[in-house]
């Protein structure tokens, strides 16, 4: 057992050094492609300017039989495709599969100094982020890599959820957590076939009026998503890394997709995954705060002066904690700005 004090220690001598704090470049949303398929591979010279990240999945979605010609796809678009600023991301099998050792072998010695982050889906507890850590390590030094691999895990396991605040704090690698509803609601013999997003069944009704049960009785929706997402949320903040909402995979219905992300946004993800084209212009807008917001966010803080004491603006009470409140928006914004042009000059006013 290492001691609290080699947590930031190399675990291979010749490894890059573990960072101290998470780079946090706008990741509104996380791009799904099939690098086994030319007809998306073709695709993404165009799609590079327009989301932030991509990410090479390996995993579910991707045939048994087409896993080798997804990874060697992988490592062809890591060498050959100008990603700008876009980050490149993969998800790779999972820890019990036959695929995942040799996905890990290639994608750090062949395009390790391409990749970003690594996504490794059906994590259970810290002890399978433990392994991936110091295999990682292994094959940074035998690739001479100067920057470490980060790592994100989908939470999609009713143990994962159990563990999630040692799985967030258990490497310095640990970038970030996506919601995984389908393995989730699998894992957990939740009765959805849905992959994310609401269902009609899970809902709350409001009292009879006298004793008619049965009509005027009007019922509410609720998200079966909202524990998971908000405990999630939190073991991130607690860890200094990054929540999202992982997929929604009705394509067709554009609005409730746009719903089930606003929801993440506002309890505190940073992004969603977008798994067609037609999902990276919502994640694009719900990610992106509105710029009434971030103009109230400025006005308050400005009102502040040196963030302490009271004020009234519009009627409403401003304090020190509403200034951090909106701190966290401008930040945002500020961030967003520097790789959005068009975001730069909306956030202006
Ligand atoms: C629970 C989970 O694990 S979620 C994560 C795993 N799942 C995935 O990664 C799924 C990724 N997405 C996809 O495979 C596809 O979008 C599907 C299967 C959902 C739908 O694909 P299609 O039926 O081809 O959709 P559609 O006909 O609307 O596609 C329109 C065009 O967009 C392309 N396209 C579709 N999805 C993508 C994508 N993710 N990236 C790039 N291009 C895409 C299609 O190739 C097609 O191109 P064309 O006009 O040149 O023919
Ligand atoms: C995201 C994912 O992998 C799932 O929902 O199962
Ligand atoms: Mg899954």
């Amino acid at each position: 057992m290492r001691s609290p004090k080699d947590f930031f220690a190399p675990l291979a001598v010749g490894a890059p050094e573990p960072l101290r704090e998470i780079p946090a470049p706008p990741s509104r949303m996380i791009h799904f492609f099939d690098p086994g398929n030319e007809k998306m591979t073709a695709k993404l010279p165009a799609l590079a300017p327009k989301v932030d990240v991509l990410l090479g999945n390996l995993e579910d979605a991707v045939r048994a039989d087409r896993k080798e010609a997804a990874r060697r796809g992988l490592v062809e678009v890591a060498k050959t495709v100008d990603f700008g600023t876009t980050q490149l991301w993969t998800r790779i099998n999972s820890l019990d599969s036959p695929w995942v050792l040799d996905d890990l072998i290639t994608l750090v010695t062949e395009i390790g100094d391409k990749l970003d982050v690594i996504m490794v889906p059906k994590v259970e507890g810290a002890p399978d982020i433990h392994y991936v850590d110091r295999l990682l390590a292994q094959l940074e030094a035998r690739a001479g890599l100067r920057r470490p691999l980060l790592v994100h895990a989908i939470l999609e396991t009713a143990s994962g959820v159990a563990n999630v605040e040692e799985i967030a704090g258990a490497s310095p690698r640990m970038q970030g957590i996506s919601l995984g509803p389908a393995d989730l609601a699998a894992s957990r013999r939740m009765k959805t076939t849905r992959v994310g997003g609401g269902h009609p069944g899970y809902l709350v009704r409001s009292d009879p009026v006298g004793d008619d049960l049965s009509t005027g009785r009007t019922t509410y929706q609720q998200d079966l998503w909202h524990y998971t997402v908000a405990r999630m949320v939190d073991a991130c903040a607690a860890n200094g890394i990054l929540p999202y909402y992982g997929p929604f995979g009705d394509i067709r219905d554009v609005v409730a997709c746009e719903d089930q992300f606003r929801n993440a946004f506002l309890l505190g993800c940073v992004g969603a995954w977008s798994l067609h084209p037609a999902q990276i212009e919502i994640a694009k807008k719900v990610f992106s705060p509105a710029p009434e917001e971030v103009a109230w966010a400025r006005r308050v803080i400005e009102a502040m002066g040196d963030g302490t004491g009271a004020v009234m603006i519009d009627g409403k009470m401003q304090d020190d904690a509403s200034v951090k409140q909106c701190r966290v928006v401008v930040e945002l914004a500020d961030a967003l700005a520097a790789r959005d042009p068009e975001l730069a000059k909306a956030y202006k006013g």
